[in-house]
């Protein structure tokens, strides 16, 4: 007779074997290699307060770290193929127990239907939303070509290689999510500022600061609401002694509490 196998059960944003009680915030950040989601994490994390996550900077320091699944990761890296799900779990694992954070950018992960599947089956954390970097090949291999960090995969054999794994492997997590309205598609063909503009407004709910103004009775209170919209540039929200945004205040000139 067979054992009867539950199934895996999924919680957004929460872990519950791996972080204990502990609620995380997970956002996947996948693009082509090339498309910007370094660098687009690296303002995230400025302004919004998320761990940057890079599954690509976790196997290279492990590689770096002479273990013992070291060798076996720079060859599959050099040959543009993905690494086994474990490997990488386990150090994304690892990385997010170590921070105190609550709130993760998991950048070029999950890379292939094994890393999804596992990931959820082992961590039981589904992605807030997928954030996916669309940009075409020519732009990206431009980009690769003049990276200059000297990665040993940055040369166009292998470039090549990873366009293909991206197309084959890759595109199909983007439309599994896809198919559960969680991908939030940016044109990443565009200058840096101009991505990051587009990236900001949809992680405007993360703000990592708030302050809270209290005004003594209601009109006191619209004469602030007043005063911060006078200029088109500054946006608020809030009612009397709500709370305003991160991106409220840094649009503000200064703050005066009536
Ligand atoms: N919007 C952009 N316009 C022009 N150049 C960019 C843009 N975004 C990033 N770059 C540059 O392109 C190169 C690749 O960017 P980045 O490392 O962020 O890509 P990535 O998607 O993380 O790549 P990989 O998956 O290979 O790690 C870098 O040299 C970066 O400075
Ligand atoms: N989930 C992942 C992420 C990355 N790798 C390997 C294979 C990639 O070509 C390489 C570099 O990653 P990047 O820095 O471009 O995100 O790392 C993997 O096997 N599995």
């Amino acid at each position: 007779m067979g054992s009867v196998v539950d199934a895996p059960v999924v919680v957004e944003g929460v872990a519950e074997n791996m972080l204990g009680d502990k609620k995380v915030t997970v956002v996947f950040v996948l693009g082509g290699p090339g498309s910007g989601k370094g660098t687009q994490c690296a303002n995230i994390v400025e302004h919004f307060g998320f761990t940057h996550l890079s599954a690509g900077d976790l196997l290279r320091a492990e590689i770096k770290s002479g273990s013992e699944n070291g060798t076996m990761i720079e060859n599959m890296i050099k040959e543009g193929k993905i690494v086994p799900s474990e490997v990488t779990i386990k150090l994304l694992q690892d990385a997010m127990i170590k921070n105190e954070n609550d709130k993760f950018l998991i950048d070029g992960f999950p890379r292939n239907e094994e890393n999804r599947a596992a990931f959820e089956n082992v961590t039981k954390i589904s992605p807030a939303f997928v954030l996916f970097f669309d940009c075409s090949e020519e732009e990206m291999e431009r980009r690769l070509l003049g990276r200059n960090q000297g990665r040993v995969d940055d040369n166009i054999e292998t470039i090549r290689k990873r366009f293909k794994v991206f197309v084959d492997s890759s595109l199909p997590v983007i439309e599994h999510y896809n198919a559960k309205d969680k991908v939030k598609k940016i044109d990443a063909a565009k200058p840096i500022s101009e991505v990051f503009e587009v990236v900001k407004a949809i992680f405007a709910p993360y703000a990592k600061l708030g302050i809270q103004l209290l005004a003594p009775d209601k009109i006191s209170w619209i004469r602030v609401m007043e005063w911060l919209n006078r200029d088109k540039k500054r946006t608020t929200e809030g009612t009397n002694g709500g709370v305003l945004s991160e991106k409220a205040l840094l649009e503000c000139d200064y703050i005066s509490v009536i």
